[in-house]
């Protein structure tokens, strides 16, 4: 069984300008210690799906439609006392700024003890320890001697490691991570990287990575799930995905890949901008800023399946049968 399977979730605003449709019909599934990332630009609904997924929508949101299911148990329409137990202890979220889910006023070890205490009854040197050893599991140097130690004595990166020591203290089955490594520079980027993917593969922890970042996610993920304007556009391994998209917005955010690029030539970019998800033409949202745009696409295309992967076109790119 898959340790979290979501199908056709839906996540709507009810704002003053209308109705936003945040998150619209995502279906996918992630298995023990896979990592999956979720790739697109800025709006796209992945911030909004990774609550979604954790039951963290607030007004004037709220998941509208659909399931998602964390080992068999389904989440949407569950008691937010029972959500919040399963919170942490059997999903848990590590957002981009490590700063706002840290307490400036307590210790490290405070607040891992506080996480640890929450779903569990354990004496205090237990707890140091097992606050001690997730320390170490994340590469944070003299463990034990840095549970005392505040946030601002960590660097920006230790104390984003501090913030995925946390949400693995549990083991957790699933962790969703926001941008977690985007404010860090590319050397730091990478360790935490490897040490994330090390980690999902020794305790079989699944991480859904957010990223707008297709260079960060395809070197950690083994499966990706494109979105644009709220849906996914495509999923599937990633290997085949960089190597043969099939959506032509995937195509253009490998083209705009800096390997894609040749020295002193400008980055690609997919032309146009995202569209308000309050004003969605009718039929394919990527339609105007596609150069592939047909007749067809005035209507949304349903997903076509394809050996262990999935794509929304009604024109895929290099798809068999297709035009090319
Ligand atoms: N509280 C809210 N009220 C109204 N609309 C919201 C709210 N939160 C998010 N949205 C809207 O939902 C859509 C999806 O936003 P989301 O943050 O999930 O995008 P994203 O892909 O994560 O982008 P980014 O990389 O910028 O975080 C956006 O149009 C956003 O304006």
């Amino acid at each position: 069984m898959s340790v979290l399977a979501v199908e056709n979730l839906r996540t709507e605003f009810f704002t003053r300008a209308g109705t936003l449709r945040a998150v619209n019909d995502v279906s996918f599934t992630l298995e023990r210690g896979e990592i999956l990332g979720l790739v697109g630009e800025s709006g796209s609904g992945k911030t909004v799906t990774g609550f979604s997924l954790l039951g963290l929508v607030d007004a004037p949101g709220r998941i509208t439609g659909g399931s998602v299911k964390l080992g068999g148990t389904e989440l949407v329409g569950m008691a937010q006392d029972d959500l919040r137990a399963r919170r942490g202890r059997e999903i848990s979220m590590i957002f981009q700024d490590p700063i706002a889910t840290l307490n400036p006023m307590l210790s490290i070890g405070q607040q891992m003890r506080m996480a640890l205490e929450a779903h569990e009854k354990l004496s205090r040197r237990a707890a140091d320890a097992r606050a001690a050893e997730a320390l170490g599991r994340v590469g944070i140097p003299s463990p034990a001697a840095r549970l005392k130690a505040y946030p601002h004595q960590f660097s920006g990166g230790m104390r984003q490691r501090v913030a995925i020591a946390i949400a693995l203290l549990h083991s957790p089955s699933v962790i969703v991570a926001d941008e977690p490594t985007t404010a860090l520079d590319v050397s730091i980027q990478a360790q935490i990287l490897h040490q994330v993917k090390e980690l999902a593969a020794e305790t079989g922890t699944a991480v859904i990575w957010i990223s707008h970042d297709l260079a960060v996610v395809s070197s950690l993920a083994s499966k990706l799930l494109v979105m644009y304007a709220g849906r996914v556009v495509e999923q599937g391994p990633t290997a085949a995905l960089l190597r043969d998209p099939r959506h032509p917005y995937t195509r253009g955010l490998i083209d705009s890949l800096p390997a894609s690029t040749s020295p002193g030539e400008l980055l690609a970019q997919v032309p146009g901008t995202t569209p308000s998800l309050l004003a969605l033409p009718p039929g394919c949202p990527f339609a105007p800023r596609c150069a592939r745009s047909a007749d067809a696409c005035t209507t949304m295309p349903d997903p076509t399946e394809e050996a262990g992967r999935s794509y929304r076109c009604h024109v895929p790119v290099g798809a068999q049968g297709a035009v090319a």
